[in-house]
């Protein structure tokens, strides 16, 4: 995932050819500015400078099942960058679409096309690890070895702060800093100021890194779910002490060594799922089920944060970690396939120029309600539910 930050090189090798290609067809016009990689201290930078800047290209023909079911809808989420853009993958191939692209890498047909009550009713068949002949026809090994090749990545990695950022290790205090900033007045308007006692849940939680660093802080306790074990050994062995502030204790409660694809959270038990940098390594139906199954984790009036790489348009898929870099209106038709709404969202600011933009949401499973004066409404349970 990691090779996410660096990945943009790639796709921008591949964008190029494309443009190349494209110039001598003189299909698109030809204002594109050379952007410059402005260096930063303490940082490793890919080699390459940036050239053209991302999303600019006009979206290929859908296809004509896309077209049949929904043409208007598609043109829309094409013209919006989404699910039905076209995107690229680091072997420089570009597909017209992401179902294009999913049919290919898992064999999946589960895609823009399918509605969110069918997604919902799919989620508890795919978490069990039940599916029927169909979806095997339709390539449950290629799903396998789509998770396989993944997993034999991050297995390569080191376990270390350079590691789980791919050599990125001098975003870690922008990110940090970003996120506290982000998290701090969303858990003020949801839970008040009262005491009480809060639980979070980290996923892909890499060495632990995020709780170590920003979860901590905020929470009583944290769970964390990897499926990688070297990683989750290390993050066990950085987090055994205990912050203790006061009568306040603060620590990382459980170590779950499970990918999200297969992990099911303890029903109420968490105020806020954080999901940083690995929700890209999940196909879009396996996405969706982890958010179906993963809401009942939330007590009432929890919320998830998803903080994430940001495409500029369509995706990009990494042929070397596996994974997926969506883009803002893609993730923005997840959400609403998944039954969730964005509570606030927020722009990550200071990381070096060449890596994607990386974007929070946080999600809520019921529309936020809006007061007259345009602010959100605090929940009613607020601040005073107070859990065990
Ligand atoms: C880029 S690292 C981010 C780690 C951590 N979230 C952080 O920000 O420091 C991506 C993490 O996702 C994990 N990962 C890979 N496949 C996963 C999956 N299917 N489910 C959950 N995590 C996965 C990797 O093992 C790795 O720890």
């Amino acid at each position: 995932m990691f090779s996410h930050l660096w990945s943009k090189q790639w796709h921008l090798t591949c964008r190029n050819f494309f443009f190349a290609k494209s110039y001598f067809l003189k299909v698109f016009s030809t204002k594109w500015t050379r952007r410059k990689k402005k260096p930063q201290r303490g940082c490793i930078y890919a080699k390459k400078p940036l050239q053209k800047p991302l999303g600019r290209f006009e979206p290929f023909p859908y296809s004509s099942s896309t077209r049949a079911s929904s043409s208007r809808l598609a043109a829309a989420a094409a013209a919006a960058g989404g699910m039905d853009s076209r995107g690229f993958d680091s072997a420089g191939r570009v597909f017209s679409n992401a179902t294009e692209m999913w049919a290919e890498e898992i064999g999946s047909t589960v895609t823009a096309t399918t509605s969110a009550a069918a997604e919902a009713e799919a989620a508890p068949t795919a978490a069990a690890g039940n599916g029927g002949a169909e979806e095997e026809a339709s390539g449950e090994g290629k799903r396998k070895e789509w998770y396989s090749k993944a997993i034999a990545y991050w297995q390569g990695v080191e376990a270390s702060t350079e590691g789980v950022l791919g050599g990125y290790g001098c975003v870690n205090d922008a990110d940090v800093k970003g996120s506290d900033a982000f998290l701090r007045p969303l858990l003020a308007e949801r839970f008040g100021t009262a005491k009480r006692h809060l639980v979070a849940l980290d996923c892909g939680s890499g060495i632990g890194r995020v709780t170590k660093n920003f979860l901590l802080r905020h929470f009583n306790e944290v769970d964390l779910v990897e499926p990688v074990s070297h990683f989750l050994e290390v993050a066990r062995e950085n987090l055994t002490v205990c912050m203790d502030q006061g009568e306040d204790s603060h620590k990382a409660a459980n170590f779950y060594c499970v990918p999200l694809q297969d992990f099911t959270p303890e029903e109420g038990r968490y105020d806020v799922i954080w999901i940083q940098w690995c929700i890209g390594q999940l196909p879009d139906d396996d996405f969706i089920s982890f958010f179906n199954r993963a809401k009942v984790g939330l007590k009432p009036d929890g919320f998830f944060v998803l903080k994430e790489n940001i495409a500029r348009n369509g995706f990009v898929l990494d042929k070397v970690d596996n994974s997926v870099t969506r883009s803002d209106p893609y993730f923005r038709e997840l959400f609403k396939k998944c039954g969730l709404y964005i509570l606030s969202v927020k722009d990550q600011k200071e990381l070096p120029e060449e890596l994607f933009a990386v974007k929070m949401y946080a999600l809520v499973t019921s529309q936020p309600k809006i007061q007259n004066s345009g602010k959100r409404r605090r929940p009613k349970n607020s601040p005073r539910m107070i859990r065990s």
